[in-house]
């Protein structure tokens, strides 16, 4: 069964506070959201594997450790998953970057695939699949199916905020992927939104509302 871990660190919850505050405007929920994205990535990459290596420090020769060069990926979901890649590519600049485009319809709240655009090799890849939001889990399942759909083996879903629901049915569509979150919330509204949650997360990023 898959794993869900919720980051507790002070400094993720503080930054989450402002990120839902209503009056926090565009550009410093871009850069909170940026910030915690860095911060989870911190925590999310704790189980990489390493390797041996020999070196000489300016005092005697020695053998240290170095990530043993798994390949990485990271997906956001578009557009919101847009606002938390460049807080990981802070800490794995070397990682490769896939986009799956994905719009809720307001109506039914089903997922709407529209883009598509992974790298090659996407069998020998871990992927680090992100979206601030995962609320109903119909997004985060049907990414996870395309990925896997692809060959993806190795998958990661990393979010800001989830609400129960979307946990219970992500887990249950996808137990080989461990879920990482900030912050899991009460419940969703009858529109869909996360209570309290932030609001549309793909809106306040871009300004678009
Ligand atoms: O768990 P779900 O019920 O599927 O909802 C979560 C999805 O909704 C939001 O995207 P939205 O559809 O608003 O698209 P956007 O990022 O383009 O605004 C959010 O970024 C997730 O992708
Ligand atoms: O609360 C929510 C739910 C789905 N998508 C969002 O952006 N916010
Ligand atoms: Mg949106």
């Amino acid at each position: 069964m898959a794993k869900v871990h919720v980051f507790d660190h002070p400094l993720i919850q503080h930054k989450l506070t402002y990120i839902r505050d209503k009056n926090t405007g565009t550009k410093e929920f871009r850069e909170l959201v940026d910030e915690v994205a860095t911060l989870m990535a911190y925590e999310i990459t704790r189980e990489l594997p390493l390797m041996e290596k020999e070196i000489d420090t300016p005092v005697c020769k020695a053998t240290s450790n170095v990530l043993a060069g798994k390949k990485l990926g990271i997906v956001p979901i578009l557009r919101a998953g847009i606002g938390m890649v460049e807080g990981i590519l802070n800490l794995i600049p070397a990682a490769k970057v896939g986009h799956i485009g994905l719009y809720r319809d307001p109506e039914t709240l089903l997922p709407v695939e529209y883009y598509i655009k992974l790298p090659s090799d996407v069998s020998e890849r871990h992927f680090i699949l992100v979206d601030p939001m995962l609320a109903t889990g119909g997004s985060a399942i049907a990414a996870t199916d395309s990925l896997k759909k692809r060959g993806a083996k190795n998958i990661q879903f990393m979010c800001l905020i989830a609400a129960p629901e979307g946990v219970k049915a992500f887990t249950e569509a996808h137990p080989d992927v461990d879920v990482y979150i900030a912050a899991l919330d009460e419940k969703l509204d009858e529109k869909g939104y996360i209570v309290p949650g932030l609001g549309d997360a793909g809106d306040r990023l871009f300004g678009t509302k």
